[in-house]
């Protein structure tokens, strides 16, 4: 284990804000960020690939490894399944690296109370209509998931104050940006604080 463990960011928010968008771009940019790959019962999408966008798992499956302790948490979303395999997130953490989860707004919320340490981001859309039209033209989902996902972004939306960060996705650059900056000044504090300590402490032996 390394002596400075590193940062977990949980960057969430409203299906169709544009996580996925703004964390490939992000991690095109910081290749020293580690991306946590959930688990999913939900149906590979064209193009998706098993171990790369997501496990694509069977129930039964997910219900084994959630009987198993195996995620740090997971969520029920529009019927399907979704979770953080716990194993990998802990060793890339103890190894130093920084890590990034993107989830759903009851996800983020249970991770909070295993790692009240960690960075947690919530990306906010433009408008509601913005949001409705991103979801509608990425064209992944029926009119009936499209009603479904909106539905619990108004949730997902009313839960933003629970996090230590709000950033507007208007344009990717520019959200991706104002990613990097927090990252930066999340590093930054903790080195302080980090120095604080162990000036403390040296001045108590003193
Ligand atoms: N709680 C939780 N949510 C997840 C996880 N992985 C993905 N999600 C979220 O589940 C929701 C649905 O994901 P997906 O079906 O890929 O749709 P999309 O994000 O709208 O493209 C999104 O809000 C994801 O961020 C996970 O491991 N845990
Ligand atoms: N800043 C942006 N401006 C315009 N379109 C965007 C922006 N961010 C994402 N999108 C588009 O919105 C749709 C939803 O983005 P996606 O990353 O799949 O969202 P999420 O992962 O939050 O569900 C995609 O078609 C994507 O290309």
């Amino acid at each position: 284990m390394k002596d400075e463990r590193g940062i977990l960011f949980i960057l969430s928010g409203p299906s169709g804000v544009g996580k996925g968008t703004v964390r490939k771009s992000l991690f095109e940019k910081d290749p020293a960020l580690e991306y946590s790959i959930s688990v999913t019962t939900r149906e590979p999408r064209e193009g998706e690939r098993n171990g790369i966008d997501y496990f694509f798992k069977k129930r039964e499956e997910v219900q084994k490894m959630i009987e198993a302790d195996e995620l740090i948490e997971y969520a029920e979303y529009v019927g399907n399944y979704y979770g953080t395999p716990k194993e990998y997130v802990e060793k890339t953490l103890d190894e130093g690296k920084d890590v990034f989860l993107e989830i759903e707004v009851q996800g983020a919320m249970k991770v909070r109370e295993n790692f009240p340490e960690g960075v947690f981001i919530f990306l906010f859309p433009p408008s509601l209509e913005v949001l409705k039209n991103r979801i509608i033209n990425r064209g992944t989902e029926t009119e009936d998931l499209v009603l479904n996902r909106l539905k619990e972004a108004q949730k997902e939306i009313d839960m933003m104050d629970a996090y230590d960060y709000v950033v507007v996705n208007d344009e990717v650059e520019k959200a991706v940006a104002r990613i990097q900056s927090i990252v930066v000044s999340e590093h930054c504090k903790r080195e302080r604080v980090a120095k604080q300590y162990q000036k403390a402490l040296g001045s108590e032996r003193i």
